[in-house]
């Protein structure tokens, strides 16, 4: 079993953190963020992922697993540290590399054992080349340091479960030796390993988000397409996926895609793509595709009130940017929510995890359930699909709205059943009634 460090405790980090100590490897992770640091030595997760505090508990108990703001104390024993900071998108849309950089000289300046450096924080193809310079110019103890990237494809709300039952694990190595090394650390996971080198494993992440954002967009235009011909889009979904070459997985058509990844990885991949003169309009249509997709969600429901919403209550059940996480990032539900109050909407809303949108607007009510959020409204707007929303007893509920009409943005609820119960149903790419 190895001691191994893990630099940043977000979703990857603290979530690959604690999974590596529950197969029984020794695991520090560290955190600038000292109140971050608090919480998770007393147990407690700052986010919100299924099954999460549960293991964090156990592998603190068992002496596996610990948290500090030192990164001397983290590496003093480990022969792995992995790199989990964020890359967020900067202006030009590239991915900011500050906390890569960073991290990178943490490890120069604190490591005093040879050491394996893996980079899982999705990054620029080149990246871990620049990692390994900084380390080598910043370099304080005589040790060796490979680095190796492993870019991480969990999703969040599934994290714990995708790390253990993953598709596949990239591990993209210069060195044959270090890249072992990275292999058995995740051997006790049985989950299949691809090894090639760093910058088609950097390239493996990019290439695949993207892809699966195009496949979003694609269905999306494709429901739009539906909509205004008569055709159901998820009769069309289940049929080209039962194409196994096509697949049905992320063939949901909605108001779009949001979170911490695919907008900001598409942005980075589209942008690597300019800076080297390549054509991806590909990626840059999916992206285009996906900021259009929210506003006509807010479009259609502006036009339900004959393109006037000023002064009409809205009730917006779901903010979080899909369901199972309280990450808001990019969230479609904030685009949404802002224009509407642009508009001159009042606006409710009610998330089961998410109770602050990260800005103040004092005329935004939030609810505490699903019955207060939609009591004398004109619209209910369902923006993500959480499992409470769908098996709500909509017949009991459609008393306390103003007006019974709800605009489903995520296809989650059944226009047949809502609709004996008096709903007025609208769903993405389904015309509920045929002219
Ligand atoms: N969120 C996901 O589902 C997901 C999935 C796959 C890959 N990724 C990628 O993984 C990376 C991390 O994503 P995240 O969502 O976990 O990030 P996050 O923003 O939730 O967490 C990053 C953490 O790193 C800490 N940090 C920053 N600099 C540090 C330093 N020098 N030393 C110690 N701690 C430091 C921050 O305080 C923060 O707690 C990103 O590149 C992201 O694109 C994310
Ligand atoms: O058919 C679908 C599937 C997803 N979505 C939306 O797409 C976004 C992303 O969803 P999902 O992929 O489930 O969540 P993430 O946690 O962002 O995970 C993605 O991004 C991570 C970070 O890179 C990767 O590790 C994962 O493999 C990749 O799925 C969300 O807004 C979803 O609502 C749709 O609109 N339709």
């Amino acid at each position: 079993m190895t001691n191994v460090a893990v630099i940043g405790t977000g979703y990857v980090g603290l979530v690959t953190g604690v999974v590596l100590s529950e197969i029984g490897h020794t695991v520090t992770c560290i955190d600038i963020d000292e109140k971050k640091v608090e919480m998770m030595k007393q147990g407690k997760s700052p986010i919100y992922e299924p099954g999460l505090d549960e293991l964090l508990v156990k592998n603190i108990s068992k002496n596996r697993l610990y948290f500090t703001t030192n990164h001397k104390e983290a590496f003093a024993n480990s022969e792995i540290v992995l790199i989990a900071v964020g890359t967020p998108q900067s202006e030009s849309g590239a991915a900011d590399l500050q906390y890569i950089k960073q991290a990178a000289k943490d490890i120069a300046h604190n490591v005093t054992n040879d050491t394996v450096v893996v980079v899982k924080s999705t990054v620029p193809i080149g990246t871990n080349d620049l990692v390994e310079n900084i380390i080598q110019e910043n370099l304080v103890a005589n040790v060796k340091v490979d680095v190796v990237s492993n870019p991480e494809f969990l999703r969040e709300g599934h994290a714990i479960h995708d790390t253990f039952h993953g598709d596949r694990i990239a591990i993209g190595a210069e060195s044959k030796e270090a890249g072992d090394k990275v292999e058995e650390l995740f051997a006790p996971l049985n989950v299949p390993i691809v090894r090639t080198n760093r910058r088609s494993a950097e390239m493996i992440k990019y290439a695949a988000n993207a892809f699966l954002a195009v496949k979003i967009s694609y269905i999306n235009q494709i429901a739009n397409l539906c909509e205004q011909l008569g055709a159901d889009v998820d009769a069309v979904a289940d049929g080209i996926g039962m194409d196994h070459r096509i697949g049905r997985a992320f063939l949901n058509a909605g108001l779009g895609y949001g979170g911490s990844c695919f907008p900001k990885d598409t942005e980075a991949l589209a942008y690597l793509a300019r800076e080297n003169e390549v054509d991806l309009s590909i990626v840059e249509a999916a992206i285009l595709a996906n900021h259009r997709q929210s506003e006509m969600f807010t479009k259609k429901i502006i036009d339900k009130f004959q393109g006037n919403i000023e002064g009409k209550t809205l009730a917006i059940l779901g903010v979080a940017f899909k369901p199972n996480t309280d990450d808001i990032r990019e969230a479609p539900s904030l685009k949404i929510i802002s224009s509407l109050l642009k508009q001159g909407a009042k606006v409710k809303v009610f998330d089961p995890v998410v109770k602050d949108l990260g800005y103040i607007n004092p005329s935004i009510e939030y609810c505490d359930s699903v019955s207060d959020c939609i009591t004398d409204v004109d619209a209910t707007l369902l923006v993500t699909e959480w499992q409470e929303f769908i098996d709500c007893d909509w017949e009991a509920l459609i008393k306390y709205p103003k007006v019974p009409l709800l605009l489903d943005g995520r296809n989650a609820l059944s226009i047949e059943r809502l609709s004996i119960f008096g709903w007025d149903i609208d769903r993405i790419g389904i015309v509920p009634k045929l002219k």
